[in-house]
């Protein structure tokens, strides 16, 4: 059995009025059964973190990216060991975000993936392919590659302690969603991969999927055998949406 799990990724957004306002929105909800994490700019872990731990709301606090270094002379860097002191729980790797603007290639998210797991902190590595790609039918073939440089480096079974994310590049920010069952068709694919190296590990990693996700998507999204929950970007930034779309996650059971 998989719990379903939902990480909202703030992006380059909010303020310390911001998250004020988000928790004392938030804290109108109900516990859900979902694992839920927040991963806001790095500036703003701290605080949203002791906010968090002084309010009845049960959910963790991640990073967007982490260095790839431990410490030492890299200017504006941060590294996984930092984000373990300041109390994350989970640490996102890959996101195409990054790939795009930063140029990060597989080998480096790989390496972020190892330093997270090595500082404690569980990784979520983001896979997808751009638009260009799908159209070019490549998408089995860019996602497995970018799914597959991380599994050479940090095995399966590690993996599993954090959480796999399929974010379609062309569905990020667009509002266009990738339907569910297109979504569907690549967590499998990535699922019988990983499998594939180890079956235990394949059943039990959660592969969720981001991309223009909201409320009204999510229960269709979340009703696919193979997707465990979602990464949400936009969405997140409401309390309401974010709740309403982390409540979808937790009326689906993920059986293996
Ligand atoms: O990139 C995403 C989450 O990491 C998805 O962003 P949107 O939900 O805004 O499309």
């Amino acid at each position: 059995m998989r719990r379903g799990l939902v990480v909202g990724n703030w992006k380059m957004n909010g303020s310390l009025e911001f998250i004020e306002n988000w928790i004392s929105q938030y804290t109108a909800f109900l516990e859900t059964q979902t694992e839920t994490a927040i991963c806001p700019p790095y500036v703003y872990i701290s605080f949203l973190r002791n906010r968090l731990m002084t309010s009845a709301i049960h959910m963790g606090v991640g990073a967007q990216d982490c260095s790839v270094h431990n410490d030492g002379a890299y200017t504006g860097e941060v590294a996984a060991n930092m984000l373990a002191d300041v109390g994350c729980s989970f640490v996102i790797v890959g996101h195409s975000e990054r790939r795009q603007y930063h140029s990060e290639s597989n080998e480096m998210v790989a390496m972020k993936a190892q330093k997270v797991l090595e500082a404690g902190l569980r990784p979520i590595v983001c896979v997808g392919e751009t638009l260009e790609e799908r159209e070019a039918g490549r998408t089995n073939e860019v996602v497995l590659a970018q799914l597959n440089a991380v599994l050479d480096v940090i095995g399966p079974e590690m993996l599993v302690t954090g959480a796999l994310a399929y974010e379609p590049v062309w569905a990020i920010g667009t509002g266009k969603t990738a339907i569910p069952e297109e979504a569907q068709e690549v967590h499998k694919i990535l699922r019988d991969s990983v499998k594939s190296r180890n079956s235990d590990a394949g059943d039990s990693l959660r592969i969720i999927y981001g991309g223009s996700v909201k409320p009204s998507n999510a229960q269709k999204l979340f009703a696919c055998p193979d997707i465990d929950g979602g990464l949400i970007g936009g969405a997140s930034l409401k309390a309401e949406d974010f709740y309403a779309i982390a409540q979808a996650a937790s009326s689906v059971e993920f059986i293996v």
